[in-house]
């Protein structure tokens, strides 16, 4: 029987619309929600993420702003235009667009963002908080993924779920939402050994590897949830993700399509992090 197919845009939408009315609130207050977003470079990419946000800030009211620095930008350079952000009373979401050239320290340009402005949640403040489980701002992409699952009704508490993939930014604090719900959690990555059989155990699969086919269907329990986190594109430069659709659609109650999935989601997550940020910023009027 093939799966049921997770709408990340309809759920996204749903969430927008709660953002958006709670933007409205805000403005009552004389506060509204602004985003910084800043790109290095010209990674083709980044650049349709960084115009799928400056829209969605737009649709809910959202002042945006966006920083296109030259590829060559130095890393001091960089740090400062974060500084100036962190001072800039109009803005309360930095978002330094992953990853950054070569000769910039990723890590410290993390760090010079105010965590009260973190809205990726990468700060090493913010990224001890997820892990204690005290939190302001959720990972945008993993929170984006809990809600999908939400949408499922698939109970998360008791179950196996595994996570493909243990970047900072995607697999670790994924594991962590999982385990704040009582999964049981497993972390699969290069040094896997026997990963199909350790993904075939899962009643959860969350593939976050970046490599066009690599979920494939015998590596899927029939009537697993597969979440789709891979942004690839494929041999005609059609965006796709981890997971073997056509196949694994086969066999998995629910599955994520790319587009449409986990990328959606990601933005949206992103807007209720900055309308957090927003909400809990000094009132201009006191
Ligand atoms: N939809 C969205 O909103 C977002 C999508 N993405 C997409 O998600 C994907 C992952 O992103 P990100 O986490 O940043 O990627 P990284 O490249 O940082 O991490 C990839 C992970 O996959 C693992 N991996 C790579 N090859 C294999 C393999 N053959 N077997 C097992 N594990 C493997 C790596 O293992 P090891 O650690 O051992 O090297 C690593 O942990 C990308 O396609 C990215 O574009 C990312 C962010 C947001
Ligand atoms: N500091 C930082 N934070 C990030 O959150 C971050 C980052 N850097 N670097 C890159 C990755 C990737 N990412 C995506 C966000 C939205 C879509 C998205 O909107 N996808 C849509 C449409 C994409 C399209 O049509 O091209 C979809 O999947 O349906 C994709 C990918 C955020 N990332
Ligand atoms: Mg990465």
């Amino acid at each position: 029987m093939a799966a049921q197919i997770i709408d990340g845009r309809a759920v996204s939408k749903k969430v927008r619309q709660r953002v958006a009315q709670q933007a409205a609130q805000l403005a009552e207050r004389g506060i509204v929600p602004g985003l910084a977003v800043v790109i290095v470079g010209e990674d083709p990419a980044s650049l349709v993420y960084v115009r799928n946000k400056k829209r969605a800030c737009a649709e809910v009211g959202f002042y945006s702003a966006e920083y296109a620095l030259p590829q060559q930008t130095t890393q001091a350079e960089l740090i400062e235009l974060v500084r100036k952000l962190n001072r800039d009373e109009r803005i309360h979401g930095i978002l330094v667009q992953l990853p950054l050239p070569p000769h910039i320290d990723q890590k410290a340009v993390i760090a010079a963002i105010d965590p009260h402005k973190d809205v990726d949640a990468f700060h090493p403040v913010n990224v001890g908080r997820i892990m204690i489980g005290d939190y302001a701002f959720l990972p945008c992409t993993p929170a984006g993924v809990m809600e999908l699952i939400a949408s499922t009704g698939v109970e998360v508490a008791g179950k196996e779920c595994v996570v493909i993939g243990r970047s900072n930014i995607v697999g670790k604090p994924m594991a962590m939402l999982l385990l704040h719900q009582n999964a049981t959690v497993t972390i699969c990555h290069s040094r896997t050994r026997e990963l199909a059989q350790v993904v075939r155990r899962a009643d959860i699969v969350i593939s976050a590897v970046g490599r066009v086919g690599f979920v494939t269907a015998d590596m899927v329990k029939p009537g697993a949830v597969v979440i789709d986190v891979g942004m690839n594109r494929d041999q005609n430069g059609k965006l796709c993700g981890d997971v073997d659709f056509a196949a694994v659609s086969q066999v998995a109650s629910h599955i994520t399509p790319v587009p449409g999935g986990v990328g959606p989601m990601t933005i949206s997550m992103l807007l209720q992090n900055t309308l957090t940020a927003a909400g809990q910023a000094k009132d201009p009027q006191k």
